[in-house]
């Protein structure tokens, strides 16, 4: 915003606005289309007649967007973002370069539980596992929502064989529903060849529309019971600035057992707890083959494990039924993840 003056008016005025509705709340300005964008965080619990009270007068004054959400249950605070850097772990510049402050954690709409689904790399089955973790939670009864915020590669819009636009309400992004899940991925709002030709700060708003500005709330009324997010494959800024962005209440690691694998994960697991988001184990995927070790060689060691103090939570065969669609009715390797989803079931929110 050009005019210092009237935007030193307006932060004021919004933070005696805020100040007065919702004591204790945080309120955040940044530069959008051409303007000022807010972002308040309302304490836990607070009533929901706040938010459109908030966002009505935050209008009114001048800001050109805003988003009011509600904080998280407490948690260790976050580290700050190392500094943005770009280069090899950061191609897309998505630790976001003009970032002035640590990123607020939010929590997405209508969501009760948040798990991450990661890897250190590309191509070890990241989104294979999240896609059958969320078919096996919801064989498990629970309402469960499948987030794709992998920028490098969104592979949810093909594995479910979706490629409409969310509808919005009331601003916010709804998302598409298939194999009884709720669906929502990068590749809804962005051709899958596109991505990576976006610049690092439009791919960052993507992300940061599905993260902020999509509500999961059913028809019914009823939020989700756990939201599984399939992120970049990653350990570097790219990744940390995207989970400081999210209340994750846990993380599972996906790996190869390659003898590049345990660095991976130390990397992985140092990244989740550096935020303070606990890490409940390990996937191994394509561990075996019938009769013997796998592609990748002898699946990891307890040794090696415990020495991470990390657990495996479950060894995926390389199989025919692991690489077809999750869209097929048929059974497609739930199974192998039950207990996986049993565990994230029980994760305390
Ligand atoms: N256990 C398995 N058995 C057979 N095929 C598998 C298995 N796991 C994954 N695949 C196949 O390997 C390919 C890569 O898997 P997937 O897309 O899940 O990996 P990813 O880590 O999410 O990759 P990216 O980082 O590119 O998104 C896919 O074609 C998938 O069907």
């Amino acid at each position: 915003m050009k005019n210092a003056a009237r935007r030193a008016q307006i932060e004021t005025k919004g933070a005696r606005l805020v100040d007065e509705a919702a004591p204790g709340a945080r309120l955040t300005w940044r530069e959008a289309e051409g303007g000022l964008a807010a972002t308040v965080v309302l304490p836990e619990g607070a009533p929901d007649t706040l938010k459109p009270r908030i966002e009505e007068g935050l209008s009114n004054l001048g800001a050109t967007r805003v988003l009011v959400v509600e904080q998280g249950p407490a948690r260790q605070p976050s580290q700050p973002a190392a500094a943005p850097r770009g280069g090899h772990d950061d191609p897309l510049r998505l630790g976001g370069a003009r970032r002035t402050e640590p990123p607020t954690k939010s929590r997405p709409r209508g969501v009760r539980r948040v798990v991450a689904v990661a890897s250190g790399k590309g191509g070890v089955g990241k989104s294979t596992v999240a896609s059958r973790l969320a078919l096996a939670l919801a064989e498990k009864g629970e309402r469960v929502g499948l987030l794709d915020l992998d920028v490098y590669g969104p592979s949810i819009p093909v594995m479910f064989g979706l490629s409409e636009k969310p509808a919005l309400r009331d601003g916010a992004m709804l998302p598409l529903r298939a194999r009884g899940l709720s669906l929502l991925s990068i590749g809804f709002l962005v051709a899958e060849d596109q991505a990576l030709a976006w610049r690092g700060p439009m791919v960052m708003g993507a992300v940061r529309q599905l993260m902020e500005e999509a509500d999961w709330t059913g028809e019914d009324g009823a939020p989700l019971d756990t939201l599984v997010v399939d992120t970049p494959p990653g350990t570097g800024d790219a990744h940390l600035s995207m989970i400081q962005r999210l209340a994750l209440d846990a993380a599972v690691l996906v790996t190869t057992p390659s003898p590049l694998a345990l660095a991976d994960l130390r990397r992985g697991k140092q990244l989740f707890e550096r935020t303070g988001v606990p890490v409940l184990g390990v996937v191994e995927n394509m561990a075996s083959l019938p009769g013997g070790p796998g592609p990748f060689g002898e699946p990891l060691s307890e040794g090696d494990l415990e020495a991470l103090n990390l657990k495996r939570l479950a060894s995926l065969p390389l199989d025919a039924k692991l690489a077809a669609l999750p869209a097929r009715t048929d059974a497609v390797g739930t199974d192998l993840l039950g207990s996986v989803a049993d565990l994230v079931a029980a994760v305390e929110v």
